[in-house]
Parts: C-alpha cells; sequence; structure tokens
C-alpha cells in the first residue's frame, strides 16, 4: 500500500512543514448567522469568506434548493449530455447569458473545470496564451492542458504584454487571460488597455469573473460591463457572490456550442443537482431586484478601507471586497491568523502556491451583511494584532 513502505510520501509533507506550508484542514459547523463561523466548535466573526453578498445562507435560496430537492431528488445522475440535463440547467444557461449581456452560456460543475475545460480545448499546439502572472491556479491548470505555449506577463504590465504580443505574431491564434478581479489582490484588470493591445496586436480576450460577478458592473453582471469594455469570452463561478456552487462560460453562440461539444470537464462531468441550479436561478434573481445588496456591499467596502488606511495599514486595490494583508514571512502570517482568532475573528493564512512566495497575507473580505459594529471589531483587531506582530 503506498504510504506504508513508501516512505517518500513522508520526507515530502516533511519537506512542506519545513518551508510552513503544511496544509491542514479546519470543520465549519453551523452557526446562528451568516457573518458568523463555527470553526472546530469555536463561533468566529467571519472575515475571510468569498460570500460577498451574504447569500449563501439566504433563507430564500435555502427554501428554493429544499423544494427543488424534493421534486427532482437529491443527485443529477448523469453528464449534462447523458442523463443529467434538466429544464433548469437550460435555464439557468440563458439566464446567465442575459445576466452578463452575451449571446450564450455554457454551465459547468465548478469555475476550476470552466477554466480547464475553456482553455483546454480553445487553445492548442500552434497558439499561444498570454495569462497574467496573479491569475487563479485553474487558469495555469488550463494552459497547461491546453499544450499551447503559455506566457507569463507581469501582474497587470501593459508594456510587458505588449511586448510578449508582439514575440508572439507567429503563432496561429492568441489568447490573453487575466482575471477581472485578482482573487487574492482584489485590484481590477485593466480591461481597458488590454482590449487595445488585443485589437492591435489580433488576441482574443477570456476574462475570469470569479470575484466580479455579483459585485461589479450594473446589477452586479461583472468586469466588463464595470469598465464598459466588451471581452470575448467570460468565465465565472458561483461559488463567490452568487453564494451557491458551480461554474460558467459566456460569449458567443459558436463558442458555447463549440465548447459543449469540446470541453473534456464539461462533456466528462455530472452535472451540478437540480437544487444547487434553482437556488442559483434564485440568487440572480435576488441580486438583479435588489441592487441594495451591491450598494450596501460597497458602502462596507468603502468603511473598511477608510478604517484601516486610518491605522496605517498599506492597502492594495481597495474598490472591490478583497483586502489582502500583506506580512511576507509565512510563518508570521500564520501566527497573525492565530492572534486573529483569540480576537474572534476568522481570516486564516493564504501562503504560497497560492501567492507569490514571500508574499504571505491575510486575505481580508468583507460582506454586504457584515454590520458597521462587525467593521468595528475586525478593524480593531488588525489594528491591535498588527501593531504587536509590528505589521504596520
Ligand atoms: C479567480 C478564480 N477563478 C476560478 C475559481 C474556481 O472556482 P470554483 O471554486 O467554482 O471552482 C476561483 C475560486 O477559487 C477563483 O478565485
Amino acid at each position: 500500500m503506498i504510504g506504508k513502505t513508501h516512505k517518500w510520501l513522508d520526507k515530502e509533507v516533511d519537506l512542506i512543514k519545513e518551508k510552513g506550508l503544511y496544509r491542514q484542514l479546519r470543520t465549519i459547523s453551523p452557526s446562528g448567522s451568516s457573518n458568523k463561523a463555527n470553526v472546530d466548535g469555536v463561533e468566529y466573526l467571519m472575515a475571510s469568506s468569498n460570500n460577498y453578498l451574504g447569500l449563501a445562507k439566504d433563507r430564500r435560496l435555502v427554501d428554493t434548493a429544499i423544494k427543488t430537492l424534493k421534486s427532482y431528488g437529491v443527485g443529477s445522475t448523469g453528464s449534462r449530455l447523458t442523463t443529467g440535463n434538466t429544464n433548469l440547467h437550460k435555464k439557468l444557461e440563458k439566464r446567465i447569458a442575459a445576466f452578463k449581456n452575451d449571446e450564450a452560456a455554457i454551465v459547468f460543475s465548478s469555475g476550476y473545470l470552466a477554466n480547464i475545460g475553456t482553455l483546454s480545448s480553445l487553445a492548442g499546439k500552434e497558439d499561444v496564451i498570454l495569462s497574467d502572472q496573479l491569475n487563479h491556479a485553474s487558469i495555469i491548470d488550463g494552459c497547461r492542458l491546453s499544450h499551447a505555449k503559455s506566457i507569463i506577463y507581469r501582474h497587470v504590465d501593459m508594456e510587458d504584454l505588449r511586448e510578449k504580443l508582439i514575440y508572439s505574431q507567429h503563432y496561429k491564434r492568441k489568447f490573453i487571460i487575466t482575471d477581472g478581479v485578482f482573487s487574492m489582490d482584489g485590484n481590477i484588470a485593466p480591461l481597458g488597455e488590454i482590449k487595445e493591445l488585443a485589437e492591435k496586436y489580433g488576441a482574443y480576450i477570456i476574462v475570469d469573473d470569479a470575484h466580479s460577478t455579483g459585485v461589479l458592473g450594473k446589477n452586479g453582471s461583472g468586469t466588463a460591463d464595470h469598465l464598459k469594455v466588451p471581452v470575448d469570452v467570460t468565465v465565472g463561478t458561483f461559488s463567490k457572490a452568487i453564494g451557491t456552487q458551480g461554474g460558467f462560460v459566456t460569449g458567443s453562440r459558436a463558442l458555447i456550442n463549440y465548447l459543449r461539444n469540446k470541453a473534456r470537464s464539461f462533456i466528462f462531468q455530472t452535472a451540478l443537482p437540480p437544487s444547487t441550479i434553482a437556488a442559483t436561478l434564485k440568487s440572480i434573481d435576488i441580486i438583479e431586484s435588489k441592487l441594495e445588496l451591491q450598494m450596501e456591499l460597497q458602502q462596507k467596502v468603502h468603511l473598511l478601507r477608510d478604517e484601516l488606511l486610518e491605522f496605517g495599514f498599506d492597502l492594495r486595490g481597495g474598490e472591490t471586497p478583497i483586502f489582502p494583508i500583506i506580512i511576507g514571512n509565512t510563518n508570521k502570517t500564520i501566527d497573525f491568523s492565530k492572534r486573529l482568532e483569540k480576537e474572534g475573528i476568522f481570516a486564516p493564512a493564504i501562503r504560497p502556491p497560492s501567492v507569490p512566495k514571500g508574499e504571505s497575507r491575510i486575505r481580508l473580505t468583507i460582506m454586504a451583511t457584515h454590520t458597521e459594529r462587525d467593521i468595528q471589531q475586525i478593524s480593531k483587531a488588525f489594528y491591535q494584532v498588527g501593531k504587536e506582530l509590528e505589521v504596520i
């Protein structure tokens, strides 16, 4: 059996431990409020969730999911192309296309699968993918699976992207891919400049809207709408502001038809359960009809940003609910997170490879449902721990 006689497994894990990168699971149990997290039996104020609009525990989504479970059952029983495609899946695809102002959409079982399915089927051996240095791991893996030449450009550095596009003119097709909002830094991609370069050098633009869907743009429709820059392909997930689960791609009808026939992570994956799909539809209804949710989120973002700046934190981004508190040293970041827990705040340490070496951090995020008191508790705790550990 692997493990008993093969000491290399333990040795590899020891190496990970030596670097301070050992990962362990924490267990979340139900808690009283959507702003709280019961972690390993202790209740904390949540300060690191992707549930930006607080919809993951919304009663209306839960009731919709329960009702759908009762009529459709628990599982979807098969791939979308065999027995798993319900009327709800079709409805969601229409809905998400309209939400994103695109012709058509395809729903995957996760954002990770949407990225690897899109990149691996769109780009091939004769093509090049130019990818921002801080793009999400699912984009990196999608580039690898595609067999295209992957070229990393420096984070949001348009001069570097220009140079790399000039050197890439001999490739058959060129794709530029970027997170819309960078998951660990919270800044927004410069889509306007990317679009100018893409037009000049003949490249397609793919945007991963995981952290902008529901957050930026009119009705939360995402980065392209926020910056008024149309793109060729949008990839996203329902697992952040939408509050449910699953991934999607939107674009032209031809693109979606192509992905339905080529994307292996679509073809060979069991479809999402209908209850999740129904809850997702409900969530989009709420987001589109209740603009206050987005406005509340923006208000909380500004409040937290002002407090953190006043306390002397050096902030990147600032327009989105993601606040990276860069500490650098990995062990110090772990200490920071543990100290926050003593103050009643849950915000785990983010370490390489999720972020570049030397840039370990606390990824502080805010939710529309956080109260002003919650925000004060969070910022005070960060100030106290920041002073103690000499981060500010
Ligand atoms: C930028 C980005 N893209 C894709 C994903 C993957 O989405 P999912 O969690 O639905 O697989 C994530 C989530 O972690 C993300 O942050």
